[in-house]
């Protein structure tokens, strides 16, 4: 019996010890998603760039670039670029490009899947053909004595008609294999459609993955815990980019209490126009989204200058304005200055008490708090967030979050003093997390502490997630002063173009100088995307790209060779990508590289594995 037991410990330290020696996976590093699907799919699917080079490696000289181009594209598309191929009349011409294409696509499931230890690699193959995969995945295609046995193999899926699933089943394996583990640096939420459905893949379809929360993503967490101020700035938000709909359809949110109140009291106004790049909106639409972002910003208003007044430790008082409108609100005075209001939309504020909620605005929001902090889809997802998630990642020796270490101009930790105690840099991330977990373990719709804080995450002036020193709302819909209206980056983001700031952000949170600070959260055209001489990187890569702009943001990539940036095309729709066999890389910059082949050794992961060996070898 002790031998048995022996045995295994020893064929387990043996699997283990080879396992060190594998090369190290490919981490993915992606921001800023804000909703996104196909753009995210784009880059998912094609392995954040991963893949096209794989292919290029691998077929140059024996494929054409032009189909290189075609295989890519079918593996980032399998299902509509199949469905192409009901135009090949020529049976003959048919049979041959499936024998051709299934062969191609083994090489490459072959070629990416060289890094994993086979357990991993028969996990991203689907089961229903699972045998069929590994006898041409893990079997010698080329000795002699088999290949009658292969070709015949690869024939009958075609005659049986298996080969479209056959093929998409490798072309998924192939995309979960070209990358490792995706990090995710904030801001999945907001202003684009289907964020749920971004949820719902790495749910379903990926094993590893984490997220580094962002400002947006905070005012969805905190809404299920019941901060009615998260919740109206997200439904201002929702409003403001057409995407309403997306409440009712994913989380079964009605809005339809909200959508009366705001038609019936307010009257569309240009400066609450929705930013949207399309016009084929209805009028009754528009006049939703205009009125519906209305009502939620007065709200807004109103319950933040509550929150400002309640909580004077947060010294937002710079941001209480309604109480300096003039009496006929076509005015403010703000330091001395007197500034016209434009389109104002102020006739629910009571000047003698301007941050009082209204009767009838009361039962709105208690409508919606109460739909949010129940809805089973939103506690699901924002759970899933908070599961895998957290303010920041320690993750093999680099330091990821979404915004910044907030700092003053000469690069000192800023302090927020809460109850007494102060808190910066590691520790105000680590407290912030705390606060943020308890608030989704004990939600209230009251105008608690948490619900407060969690708030000030997404606007405060110390906060990591903001790190501008002022959310400029109010001014930009109502004063057209574009001093006013200028929000500033905290100085972390100047700071970082000296390594040595670098250094000492690093060793704030326990690493050493030889990581890297990744961030997201800010567009590169307000910050560099590498600084401090290759050892802070921003990988903003999915903002929406302005219409002129011609490159569609960052992604890092951190293989066993190195690290590097890439450039995105700007990316328009899933079609127009596969009518175009565009890829998604535009450029790339090598951030570090070596020769010499990380290990999983290397690893955080490597540091576990070696610690287990460890434990089972005492067994012994
Ligand atoms: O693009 P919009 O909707 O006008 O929003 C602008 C607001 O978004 C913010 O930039 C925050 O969003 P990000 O985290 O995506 O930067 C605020 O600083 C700013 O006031
Ligand atoms: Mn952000």
């Amino acid at each position: 019996m002790e031998n048995i037991e022996n045995d295994d410990i020893k064929t387990e330290i043996v699997n283990l010890s080879a396992t060190l020696n594998l090369p190290k996976g490919t981490e993915a590093f992606i921001s800023d998603i804000h909703g996104n699907n196909d753009k995210y799919l784009n880059i998912i699917r094609s392995g954040a760039g991963n893949i096209s080079r794989k292919v290029s490696e691998l077929f140059n000289g024996r494929l054409t670039t032009l189909n290189q181009k075609r295989l890519v594209c079918l593996i980032y598309y399998p299902e509509e670029v199949l469905q192409e191929n009901e135009n090949i009349e020529n049976k003959d011409d048919m049979q041959q490009w499936y024998m051709d294409t299934i062969n191609s696509m083994v090489e490459v499931l072959k070629y990416v899947s060289n890094k994993y230890p086979r357990e991993i690699v028969e996990r991203a193959l689907d089961c229903k053909y699972q045998g069929i995969a590994k006898e041409l995945l893990f079997g010698d295609l080329q000795a002699e004595d088999k290949k009658a046995y292969y070709r015949e193999m690869v024939k009958s899926l075609v005659n049986l008609k298996m080969s479209d699933d056959f093929i998409i089943v490798l072309c998924h394996a192939i995309q979960k294999l070209a990358i490792e583990r995706i990090h995710i640096l904030g801001d999945l939420y907001d202003r684009g459609s289907r964020p749920d459905l971004i949820i719902k893949h790495l749910n379903e379809s990926w094993q590893n993955f984490d997220f580094e929360w962002g400002n947006h993503d905070v005012l969805w967490m905190g809404s299920l815990a019941g901060s009615k101020l998260c919740m109206l700035n997200l439904i201002r938000i929702s409003a403001r980019y057409h995407n309403l709909k997306l409440l009712k359809d994913a989380y079964d949110i009605d809005l339809t209490s909200m959508i009366k109140f705001a038609t019936n009291r307010y009257v569309p106004l240009p400066n609450f126009e929705a930013k949207i790049g399309r016009n084929d909106l209805t009028d009754e639409q528009k006049n939703i989204d205009n009125c519906v972002q209305q009502a939620a910003a007065i709200m807004q208003f109103k319950l933040e200058g509550q929150a400002i007044k309640r909580r004077p430790e947060f010294k937002m008082d710079d941001q209480l304005l309604l109480d300096k409108l003039s009496l006929d609100k076509n005015s403010i005075t703000i330091n001395d200055k007197v500034y016209k209001i434009e389109h104002g939309c102020f006739q629910s504020v009571n000047p003698a008490k301007p941050y009082q909620i209204t009767h009838s605005e009361q039962v709105v929001i208690i409508d919606l708090i109460n739909q949010f902090t129940h809805s089973t889809k939103l506690n699901e997802h924002m759970w899933f967030m908070l599961d895998n998630g957290s303010m920041y990642l320690k993750h093999n020796g680099n330091l990821l979050f979404h915004g910044c270490v907030p700092v003053d101009e000469a690069g000192n930790l800023l302090k927020l003093k809460i109850d007494g105690q102060e808190y910066a840099g590691k520790d105000l991330f680590d407290y912030f997390e705390f606060i943020l977990k308890d608030g989704m373990r004990h939600p209230t719709t009251g105008d608690c502490f948490n619900s407060d804080l969690i708030w000030y995450l997404w606007a405060g002036k110390i906060s990591p997630l903001f790190g501008k020193d002022k959310m400029a709302t109010f001014e930009r819909y109502f004063i057209n002063d574009s001093k006013l209206q200028e929000e500033h980056l905290n100085p972390f983001f100047k700071l970082c173009r000296k390594e040595q700031f670098a250094d000492k952000m690093l060793k704030e949170f326990g690493l050493n100088g030889r990581g890297h600070i990744i961030v997201g959260h800010t567009p590169s055209s307000k910050v560099e995307p590498i600084m401090a001489d290759k050892k802070v990187v921003l990988v903003n890569g999915m903002s929406e790209p302005k219409s002129d702009s011609k490159i569609g943001g960052y992604t890092l990539l951190f293989d066993s060779y190195g690290m590097r940036l890439e450039t995105l095309r700007p990316f328009t729709s899933r079609k127009q990508s596969i009518a175009e066999m565009s890829d998604v890389v535009l450029d790339k910059q090598i951030i570090e590289h070596s020769s010499e082949r990380k290990t999983i050794a290397d690893t955080d992961y490597g540091r576990k594995i070696k610690e287990q060996i460890e434990k089972l070898s005492a067994q012994l």
